[in-house]
């Protein structure tokens, strides 16, 4: 059970509103804050985990623009507050980076009652959530996620990992924040094509779960990527919603979560294959889907001949790539199967692909290589 309440009785378009959305996991629950200004930041505080330090992580990129605004906010509540700022880039999330911060834990003498703040996007809070997952077996830690993508998605549920150069996430845990916070007002100073990203994972909540929210989507695309605050308040929190009603129904992937890498499978072979960094998380994720919905219609499990049309013209009008890339200039297929094949997902060998069935609902299912590789032999071409 989720719940998407207003935490204020200022009118939806005031900047003192806030919307709530919660996780349920029994002792492991937790509120997702959506807001702006003092408003959203007075009920944050509220619901700062106890502790003897704060732990800041965030990056060179980040830093500069958000980092002592936060630091302030936290000094009034924890007797010290640490900064470790990590290098900028996909290609960081690996065991050198993570080391960094435990580096910095550990000389600064951060003890068990240390709580992590992850300041940034998606890279950043995956690797504190796997960071404070490890640190003498646990620490409590926060997500302030100042990506669209992280907003939406990444902050969300408790998937924490880093890359290996194999596969995409392969080592981490799950591992629940205390509490996450998305400042609206962080989005403003965000890169057009990291919007376009973010935009990626809020298009995917469609055609898995809600066909209105699609619809909704389509009629108010540009005005999120026009970034229009009161779009993105509300894209933030449908999809906050939805991917809390399936954590809260399933935390570990054991069913039920998989719908939420519709498009990942193909997505994360085209970030491992080209080199992480090379094609953000997000354009990989929207080339991926649509892969993964002519999959669909391959086996003839979406009939509606408009709906791929559709997931095609919004991605495009959101700024996303459609066509996937060449990985391999001379066995391309093979080259995707066998980066697909490390996949979480994998079973026995066999590569399990979130298919569309139809668009609004999803299932996970077995596909045969010779099906993929046809399929990719067509659609993909340099
Ligand atoms: N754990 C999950 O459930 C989950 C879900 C989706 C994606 N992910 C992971 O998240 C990562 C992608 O996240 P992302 O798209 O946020 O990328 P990112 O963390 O690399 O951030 C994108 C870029 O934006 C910069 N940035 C961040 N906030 C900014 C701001 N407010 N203004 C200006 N620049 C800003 C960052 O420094 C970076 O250069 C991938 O590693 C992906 O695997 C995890
Ligand atoms: O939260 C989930 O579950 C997701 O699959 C969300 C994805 O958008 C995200 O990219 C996730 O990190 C992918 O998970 P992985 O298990 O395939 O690494
Ligand atoms: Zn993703």
């Amino acid at each position: 059970m989720t719940t998407a309440t207003t935490a204020s009785s200022f009118a939806q378009s005031d900047r003192a509103a806030i919307d709530v959305v919660q996780i349920d996991l029994a002792e492991r629950s937790y509120p997702i804050l959506i807001g702006q200004g003092e408003s959203l930041w007075q009920e944050a505080h509220a619901h700062w985990p106890k502790g003897t330090s704060a732990v800041i992580v965030t990056n060179d990129t980040v830093a500069p623009l958000y980092a002592k605004a936060l630091r302030q906010r936290l000094e009034g509540h924890y007797p010290k507050v640490i900064e470790v700022v990590l290098p900028d880039g996909e290609q960081y999330k690996n065991w050198e980076t993570l080391n960094q911060i435990f580096d910095v834990l550990l000389g600064q003498a951060a003890d068990r009652k240390a709580v992590l703040f992850a300041l940034g996007g998606g890279v950043i809070g995956d690797m504190t959530g796997f960071a404070a997952a490890c640190y003498m077996r646990g620490v409590p830690f926060v997500q302030v996620p100042t990506t669209l993508l992280a907003q939406v998605d990444s902050s969300v549920g408790g998937k924490t990992a880093i890359n290996h150069p194999l596969g995409k996430n392969m080592i981490g845990a799950f591992y629940q924040p205390k509490l996450v916070v998305c400042d609206l007002d962080t989005l403003k100073t965000l890169p057009a094509a990291e919007l376009s990203a973010g935009l990626g994972e809020v298009i995917k909540y469609g055609p898995i779960y809600d066909m209105a929210f699609f619809e909704w989507l389509e009629a108010n695309v540009q005005a999120l990527v026009a970034q229009d605050v009161e779009a993105l308040r509300y894209a933030v929190r449908r999809s906050c919603e939805i991917k809390a009603a399936v954590v809260s129904a399933d935390e570990t992937e054991s069913g039920l979560r998989e719908i939420l890498n519709f498009g990942h499978t193909f997505g994360h072979a085209i970030e491992a294959g080209k080199g992480y960094g090379a094609w953000l998380h997000g354009h990989a994720v929207a080339a991926g889907m649509v892969l993964a919905s002519h999959l669909s219609t391959k086996l003839g499990y979406q009939q509606d001949a408009q709906f791929h049309a559709r997931l095609v013209a919004l991605l495009e009008q959101a700024g996303l790539p459609v066509q996937a890339p060449v990985l391999d200039a001379t066995n391309n297929a093979q080259r995707y199967l066998d980066l697909m094949r490390v996949d979480k997902k994998s079973q026995g060998g066999a590569i399990r692909f979130v298919v569309l069935k139809p668009a609004g609902k999803a299932v996970t299912e077995k596909v045969d290589d010779a099906i993929v590789a046809n399929l990719l032999n067509e659609l993909i071409t340099a």
